[in-house]
């Protein structure tokens, strides 16, 4: 089983010019399990996403060890792939060579590579959108190919930024509920950046709350009610109130 482990991460980022130094994520620990989707949830400025870019391996840690599996995160690798907020998409290629970037670069024979889109082509629903360059889709669809492009590798870990925060409301909980669809038939680890309480409720199997920066984890949240995850549900309602309460400093009853 392949597991995402933090060891005492911390991340200082240096003076610049007129700045002092900061420090934006102190002494973070945890693990992730192999088709666990977690969620780091905090309010903005908190290290969220100075956290995903570690494990991504665009930043590295100043103090502290990742790993995946056994080996350690010492740069950006196919096997954790990241979708971001603003898509990312690379818009002189059409949808399906989004899509296979990743394992073209991975040097996967075209045959092999032709088979692999279209399943995920099909994973995301974007049939009949194949040729299609990213400008003439919408922003749910576009979020569907980087979605597409992300898992077409067949990583260890899909990190996610705020994937769906540019998303009107109504899209936004419509690709909530197509990310659910997918991960329950690729059961693979998500670790997702967010700064909505209900997004973190509706999608996460564990919720890792962090205090305002510097990011340290606040608590570790294991959901326990069954999915779909209903607003009206008494357990989702006393689960809210209890984050809100630890976001706000205020710490409520437990749920
Ligand atoms: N490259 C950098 N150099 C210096 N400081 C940085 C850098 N990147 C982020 N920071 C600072 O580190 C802190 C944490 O930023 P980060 O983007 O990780 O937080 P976040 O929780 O993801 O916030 P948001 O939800 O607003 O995106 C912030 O104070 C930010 O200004």
């Amino acid at each position: 089983m392949t597991t995402l482990t933090l060891s005492n991460i911390s991340k200082l980022y240096p003076a610049r010019a007129g700045a002092d130094p900061l420090l934006a994520v102190d002494d973070v620990s945890f693990r992730v399990t192999q088709d666990e989707f977690c969620s780091i949830l905090g309010s903005s400025g908190c290290g969220k996403t100075t956290l995903l870019k570690m494990i991504a391996g665009f930043e590295k840690p100043t103090q502290g060890e990742i790993h995946v599996g056994d080996s350690r995160v010492r740069g950006p690798d196919w096997r954790r792939t990241v979708v971001f907020q603003d898509y990312a998409l690379f818009p002189w290629m059409t949808a399906e060579r989004n899509i296979g970037f990743g394992l073209e670069m991975k040097g996967v024979p075209k045959r092999e590579r032709d088979h692999i889109i279209k399943e995920h082509i099909e994973l995301v629903g974007l049939q009949g959108f194949e040729n299609v360059y990213p400008h003439q889709l919408s922003g749910g669809m576009k979020q569907r190919v980087a979605v597409a492009r992300g898992l077409a590798v067949d990583p260890d870990v899909l990190l996610m930024d705020e994937p769906f925060a540019a998303l009107d409301a109504q899209n936004r909980e419509l690709m909530q509920n197509e990310m659910l669809r997918i991960w329950e038939s690729e059961r693979k680890m998500v670790v997702l950046v967010t700064h909505s309480i209900d997004e973190a409720i509706r999608l996460s199997d564990r919720i890792i709350v962090m205090t305002k920066g510097p990011g340290r984890i606040q608590e570790e949240i294991k959901v326990n009610a069954p999915r779909p995850r209903l607003e009206d549900d008494p357990e989702v309602m006393a689960l809210k109130r209890r984050i809100r309460g630890l976001l706000e400093g205020n710490v409520t009853e437990a749920a």
